[in-house]
């Protein structure tokens, strides 16, 4: 049963929409004024129907105070214009008089039901933002706990920003929250993969380019740069970047500037930058590989994103979130791990960090039979051996050429994919990098 609070000065039309509305189930307390609206206390109602002309006072003056309580205003004249003000001021609906009964309880069945689902609403996204504090990132652990921190910080800034990780450990779910979290939220994410655009095309698809730029170049083209105007570009894999399109971010940084290819002047641009690598960039500057003075520019606010491995607790809760997710993408009901498959969980070394959990629950959903998952639907080989000593980029290169073409013979691409926890996309973009593409057939 709803609670109403009826304000109107009419005593008969009072008495008309009191017993109308008890008729149909409600609870009606009915004042005759917007001061015993006031002693009433318009918040602790269910809606509010008032009437527009009180004496001495607008029932619009009503709608603050009964805030979050929705009102419904009446009014005797049935004029656009006075139904029109009210909303304005925050009226949820109107009602003309003289109403028609049956009108009357199907609006208030319907502003009542709309402010439940939004009560409802509300309630789920406190719950969603509790399970996902920072942009959808799970993470209890105190290194998890380290980069909420970081992150948020750094959100509200325009400081560019550099996120370190292995693969799989989430620096691009990284740089999302950053950007959903800033004042340029509502402006342009635009993402880009370093690695996946071949070295020539890179500077003309990341700045632009004139017509005549170059052979084909037959119309002009607005780069990437650009596109995030006003917004965030996140440039992935940034160690991959070739020199000249470094010397062209350089100047994005430190001028605002984008200079299109075969242009000779430059145009402003107004772009938060967030790069992303899993290499060593000191190692690739050292080896000439990187510019010093990019790297500086990139580097003065590092995020680094610790290894799955040494997420302690964090793995169990992400394997039940991604569990829930997968089931709910997959339209599944609900499916629990076993407790071995737990163990398995966390004792799993994750090479291939969250990506690589993300696929072992997504393969055990579609395997899955029963109502429980266990280890061996989670498919999980024992951790090849990681590479002794310092996991610099290049031994971790070394390990996944290795890895490639030992296997490639008796795997699918999606099983080496999984098996070296990366998606079938990030494999494709490491072959052509590393001079390993597929073998036909
Ligand atoms: N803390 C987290 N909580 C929930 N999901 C996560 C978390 N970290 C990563 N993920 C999920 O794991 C997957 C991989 O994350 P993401 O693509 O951001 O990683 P990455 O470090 O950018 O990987 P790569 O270097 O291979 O591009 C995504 O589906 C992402 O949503």
């Amino acid at each position: 049963m709803s609670t109403l609070l009826v304000v109107e000065d009419e005593a008969i039309t009072r008495d008309t929409l009191t017993g109308v509305l008890e008729r149909a189930g409600h609870r009606v307390t009915a004042v005759d004024s917007a001061e015993a609206a006031r002693t009433a206390d318009p918040s602790t109602f269910d809606l509010v129907l008032t009437d527009l002309r009180l004496p001495g006072a607008a029932g619009t003056d009503l709608i603050a105070i009964a805030e979050p309580t929705p009102v419904i205003v009446l009014t005797s004249y049935a004029s656009v214009r006075s139904a029109v003000d009210s909303m304005k001021q925050g009226a949820v609906d109107y009602l003309a008089k003289p109403f028609d009964h049956d009108e009357l309880v199907l609006l208030v069945d319907r502003t009542l039901r709309t402010a439940d689902l939004e009560r409802q609403n509300a309630a789920l996204k406190s719950q969603v933002e509790a399970h996902y504090p920072v942009g959808g990132m799970i993470g209890e652990s105190p290194a998890m706990q380290a980069v909420f921190d970081r992150l948020q910080r750094v959100a509200p800034t325009s400081a560019t920003v550099l996120v370190l990780g292995e693969s799989g450990t989430g620096k691009e779910l990284a740089a999302r929250a950053i950007h959903d979290a800033s004042p340029r939220k509502d402006g342009p994410f635009i993402t880009v993969n370093c690695a996946a655009i071949p070295a020539g095309l890179i500077e003309s698809e990341l700045f632009g380019h004139e017509k005549g730029a170059f052979t084909g170049a037959d119309r002009q083209h607005r780069g990437l740069v650009e596109a995030a105007e006003g917004g965030t570009l996140f440039l992935d894999e940034i160690g991959e970047l070739p020199a000249e399109a470094q010397a062209r971010l350089l100047r994005v940084l430190q001028a605002g500037e984008v200079r299109r290819v075969g242009a000779t002047g430059a145009r402003h641009v107004d772009v938060r930058l967030v790069a992303a690598t899993h290499r060593d960039l000191r190692t690739l500057v050292a080896k000439g590989d990187f510019r010093e003075d990019l790297y500086y520019r990139l580097q003065v606010m590092e995020i680094r994103l610790p290894p799955l491995r040494e997420r302690g607790g964090d793995v169990e809760a992400l394997a039940e979130a991604l569990l829930e997710r997968a089931c709910h993408r997959l339209n599944r009901p609900p499916l629990a791990l076993t407790e071995a498959a737990r163990r398995a969980v966390r004792e799993h070394d994750w090479p291939g960090n969250v990506r690589e959990l993300e696929n072992a629950i997504e393969r055990a959903v579609i395997l899955a039979d029963s109502e429980a998952i266990d280890t061996a639907a989670l498919g999980l080989e024992p951790t090849p051996a990681r590479p002794e000593g310092p996991t610099d980029d290049l031994s971790l290169d070394e390990y996944f050429i290795h890895f490639v073409r030992s296997h490639e013979g008796e795997l699918t691409e999606t099983e080496l994919a999984r098996r070296l926890g990366v998606s079938r996309k990030t494999l494709w973009e490491r072959r052509q990098r590393l001079g390993i593409p597929r073998r036909p057939g």
